[in-house]
Order: C-alpha cells, then sequence, then structure tokens
C-alpha cells in the first residue's frame, strides 16, 4: 500500500518503520516541510533501524491509499483540514491519539475516518525514538463509511502487531479516556510514576466514581467498580511510567488536558452530572500550562500554541 504518515514523532516513527518493512511505500509528513525525513528507531528487541524517508511529497500524497495520523490531539484537526484537499476522496484517515473529540472537529472532511488507540509505548531520547514496550492497537470505523474498512487492521497488524478491530471503538475509547482522565493529571498534581498513584487510592475512586456516571449516561455498560479495577490495573502495568502530561508539563510542552479531561467535562455538562474532582485536576493542568506559557512571551520565547 501506499501510505502518508502525518506526524514523524515517538509514534510516527515505529509506524514508518515497521510499514516500510513490511513491503509497503511509504513517506513521512512534517510540520515544516522538508523533501526527506529521517527516521531513527530503537526496536523492543534493541535492534536499530536509521532510514530517511520521502517527505512531504503532494503527489505521493495524491495517490495515498492510507494517511495515518500519528499526531497529538490538539493538533490533528488542523493538519487533516489542510491535507484533506489533496488527499483521494476515498484515501482512509486513521486517527490515532489519546484522548477524543477530534471527530467532531473533522465533520466536514469528506474522506473517511477511522480512530485508533495504543497501549505501544515509544519515546524520544535525543535523537533516537525508543519502542520501549509493543501494544495492541484497536482501530474502528469514525464515520460510516469507513465501517467496511476492517481489512485495514490486518494489513496493519502485519506491519505492528497487535492490530484489533472492532465495529465500535467506542467501549475501548471510553475506557482508555478513564485511564487517561486519572493517571495523567494525577501524576501531573503530585508530580511521581504511574505507580506511586497507588498511594491516592481515595482520590483515584472519586474520579472513578464521576467518570463512571458519565460514561454510564454516554451509554457504555459499566461500573463504578469495572472502571476502577480497570484504571488500578493501568496503573500497575505502566507503574514505571512517567505519564505523557506529566512529561509536557516538565517539558513546557501544550498537553493533551483539553481532549482528555476537557473531553469528559463536555460530555458531564451535555448530561447535567457535575464532576467537582475532575474539574479540579483540569483547572489545575490548565493553570500549569498557562503559567509557562506567560513565563515563555515574558522572556521573549516564542508560545508554544503553534
Ligand atoms: N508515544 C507513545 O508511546 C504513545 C502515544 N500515544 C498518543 O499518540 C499521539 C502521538 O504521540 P507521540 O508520537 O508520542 O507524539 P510526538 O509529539 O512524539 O509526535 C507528534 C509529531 O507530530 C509533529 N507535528 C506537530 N504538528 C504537525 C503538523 N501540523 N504536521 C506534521 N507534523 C506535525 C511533531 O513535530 P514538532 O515537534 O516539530 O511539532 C511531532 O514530531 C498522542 O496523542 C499520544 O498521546 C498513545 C499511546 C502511546
Ligand atoms: C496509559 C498511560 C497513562 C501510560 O503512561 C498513557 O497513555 C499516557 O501516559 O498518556
Amino acid at each position: 500500500m501506499k501510505i502518508t504518515v502525518l506526524g514523524c514523532g515517538a509514534l510516527g516513527q515505529i509506524w514508518l518503520s515497521a510499514l516500510d518493512d513490511q513491503g509497503h511505500e511509504v513517506q513521512g509528513w512534517l510540520r515544516v516541510p522538508q523533501p526527506w525525513c529521517s527516521v531513527n528507531v530503537v526496536g523492543v528487541d534493541g535492534e536499530t533501524v536509521n532510514k530517511m524517508f520521502i517527505a512531504n511529497d503532494p503527489l505521493f500524497l495524491a495517490e495515498s491509499e492510507l494517511l495515518l495520523v500519528t499526531l497529538k490531539a490538539w493538533q490533528v484537526s488542523e493538519a487533516v483540514k489542510n491535507l484533506q484537499a489533496l488527499l483521494p476522496e476515498h484515501c482512509p484517515i486513521l486517527l490515532l491519539h489519546n484522548g477524543m473529540g477530534t471527530l467532531d472537529e473533522l465533520k466536514g472532511v469528506k474522506q473517511p475516518l477511522l480512530q485508533g488507540i495504543t497501549t505501544h509505548a515509544a519515546k524520544r531520547d535525543g535523537t533516537v525514538i525508543v519502542h520501549v514496550a509493543n501494544g495492541i492497537t484497536h482501530i474502528g470505523p469514525g464515520t460510516p463509511d469507513s465501517a467496511a474498512l476492517s481489512s485495514l487492521a490486518e494489513t496493519l497488524h502485519h506491519a505492528l502487531p497487535d492490530v484489533a478491530w472492532h465495529d465500535h471503538l467506542a467501549s475501548a475509547s471510553w475506557q482508555k479516556l478513564a485511564v487517561n482522565c486519572v493517571i495523567n493529571p494525577l501524576t501531573v498534581e503530585h508530580d511521581c510514576r504511574n505507580g506511586d498513584l497507588l498511594e491516592h487510592r481515595s482520590q483515584i475512586s472519586v474520579l472513578c466514581e464521576e467518570i463512571a456516571l458519565v460514561m454510564e449516561r454516554e451509554g457504555q455498560h459499566t461500573s463504578f467498580d469495572s472502571v476502577m479495577n480497570y484504571v488500578l490495573a493501568v496503573i500497575e502495568s505502566t507503574a514505571e511510567n512517567s505519564s505523557s502530561m506529566r512529561q509536557d508539563i516538565h517539558a513546557q510542552r501544550r498537553t493533551e488536558i483539553e481532549y482528555i479531561t476537557g473531553y469528559l467535562l463536555r460530555r458531564a455538562r451535555a448530561q447535567g452530572i457535575v464532576t467537582p474532582e475532575n474539574s479540579r485536576l483540569y483547572e489545575l493542568v490548565k493553570r500549569k500550562e498557562q503559567n509557562y506559557e506567560r513565563e515563555r512571551i515574558g522572556v521573549g520565547l516564542p508560545g508554544t500554541w503553534h
């Protein structure tokens, strides 16, 4: 297949490398246009890949059979809208990111949209992307016209297993959102690794009560116990991780809070539910972002809200 990967960061580079390895024709798409992008990946098995791929080629884009979007949630809608006119109308767009809400922002896009969530872990270490742990990528339709695209899961599975197709991704997406609503802002508040959150069980419990209520009103078959047990299991299985939000705050980057807790709060408001503990954490993270944004502008540096 001819595949363009939009966003060549941690996830983007492991996908570029894996798809190329399977014989697919791939190009990267960078924010600042360049004819080449370099992929430097250390695999889970320690094997390294150093390769250059074509980048930002509009002719390649016009012939692409898949646009794989591996951007942060807040980068997605503007970047996809900028490319949609160059992309064939039938070319599926797969959005792979944490958080929810980007589909609502892409309502006018003509191409079939798919969404995905992943438990793979990859991080940047200097100029290299380290694929820290294998995981599962769950994908499913984001618009009705992508419901018949389940064969994509098999193609992607051969490149970077596991990939599972879901006719209805909402359940998996909400579970992942619940995990991110608890772990990400709490690790910012306590400035700790995921595993250290087990010392804050009562706070986790209050957050899970609120989240379970919103999920139930959104039509999800769940309960407080089920959300709590799932969140605790992920805390244990990712105990050594520093969450992506904590890393973003440490690096003074914009976080994905608007698409994680922000999305939960928007759905809670629509359902008439109050979520005081989630709201407090949302405000806490927003305040931290605003403070360093103000500091950057104060010392004459450009803001990070590009
Ligand atoms: N890394 C991981 O292990 C996991 C990540 N995720 C989720 O996947 C998503 C992607 O994460 P990750 O790969 O880590 O993020 P990265 O920040 O590493 O990658 C995003 C890349 O997109 C680039 N970019 C930004 N804006 C544009 C644009 N307009 N056009 C083209 N490229 C652009 C960035 O470049 P620049 O820096 O120059 O702006 C950056 O290289 C996030 O939602 C994350 O939460 C989920 C599970 C695991
Ligand atoms: C699951 C978790 C919390 C793992 O760290 C994650 O997705 C993140 O850090 O964004």
